[in-house]
């Protein structure tokens, strides 16, 4: 299977983030310099048989991608882009948003522990994570079926976290970590650290009540109004 990883292409004035301690023991990561997608590289390990937990990274996406075949902008070194594998035995096609919405509740705890004040923080449904009125994260889930079967689900996520700038013509705009907390901005490892301890300290109570996990949250978390698009549109 590793075989089938793009091979390491470039190197970066950042490293590869590191977990000092070891990352959560729900997941195996592994880390590119460079990749088209994270979610695409991904799905190929996949389908050639990865296991419920791989955590694949990359300093760069050079086809980084959001929901509908829109761009993610991601440059190296700049931002988290992960995508996590899970091979759940129970969802259905009716309950895959609730998994986009999940992680967007997993990225939002996540940041929640750097930025200090939660109220900075807003889920915007179906799939960005705002910070001070400005999307700093993304989340792209995709799902492999076989009839009415998931084969697995996908869980991508992009977070702005060194970004000084972005590029004009965002559809929203944009922050950074960096941009809202300074000097006091986390490290990738940090913030990939606590994104990964999360899902492993929440995913198995979200499994066993989908619905009832994302209702219960979304008590005490701000929530803005979405956008949703038509269902068949939905990549899942
Ligand atoms: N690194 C980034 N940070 C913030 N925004 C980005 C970044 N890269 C791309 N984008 C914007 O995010 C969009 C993709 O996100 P998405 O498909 O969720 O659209 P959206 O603007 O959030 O609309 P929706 O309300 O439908 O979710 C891109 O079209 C681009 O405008
Ligand atoms: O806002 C969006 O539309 C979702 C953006 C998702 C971006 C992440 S970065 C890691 C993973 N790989 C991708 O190509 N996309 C997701």
């Amino acid at each position: 299977m590793a075989s089938r990883l793009p091979s390491r292409t470039r190197t970066h004035k950042d490293a590869a983030p590191a977990s000092p301690t070891g990352w959560p023991e729900r997941f195996t990561v592994r880390w590119l310099a460079q990749v088209d997608s994270t979610n695409t590289a991904l799905k190929a390990l996949a389908q050639a048989g990865a296991p419920d937990g791989f955590c694949l990274g990359a300093d760069e996406q050079t086809a980084g991608r959001g929901q509908y075949g829109r761009t993610w902008h991601s440059p190296a070194g700049e931002g988290l882009y992960v995508s996590l594998l899970f091979r759940p035995p129970c969802l259905t096609s009716d309950q895959m948003h609730h998994v986009t919405t999940f992680a967007g509740l997993m990225v939002h705890d996540t940041l929640a522990r750097f930025v200090g004040t939660p109220a900075r923080l807003a889920v915007k449904e179906p799939n960005d994570v705002f910070l001070d009125g400005r999307k700093v994260a993304g989340i792209l889930v995709e799902a492999d079926w076989h009839g009415a079967a998931l084969r697995f689900v996908i869980v991508g996520i992009g977070v702005n976290i060194g970004q000084v700038s972005f590029p004009e013509g965002l559809r929203q705009p944009a922050t950074s970590l960096r941009l809202a907390l300074g000097e006091a901005a986390p490290p990738r490892a940090a913030v990939l650290d606590a994104l990964l301890n999360a899902f492993q300290d929440h995913w198995d109570a979200f499994l066993a009540d989908p619905a009832g996990v994302v209702a219960v949250r979304r008590q005490d978390i701000c929530f803005l109004p979405g956008t949703f698009h038509d269902r068949q549109e939905r990549p899942y």
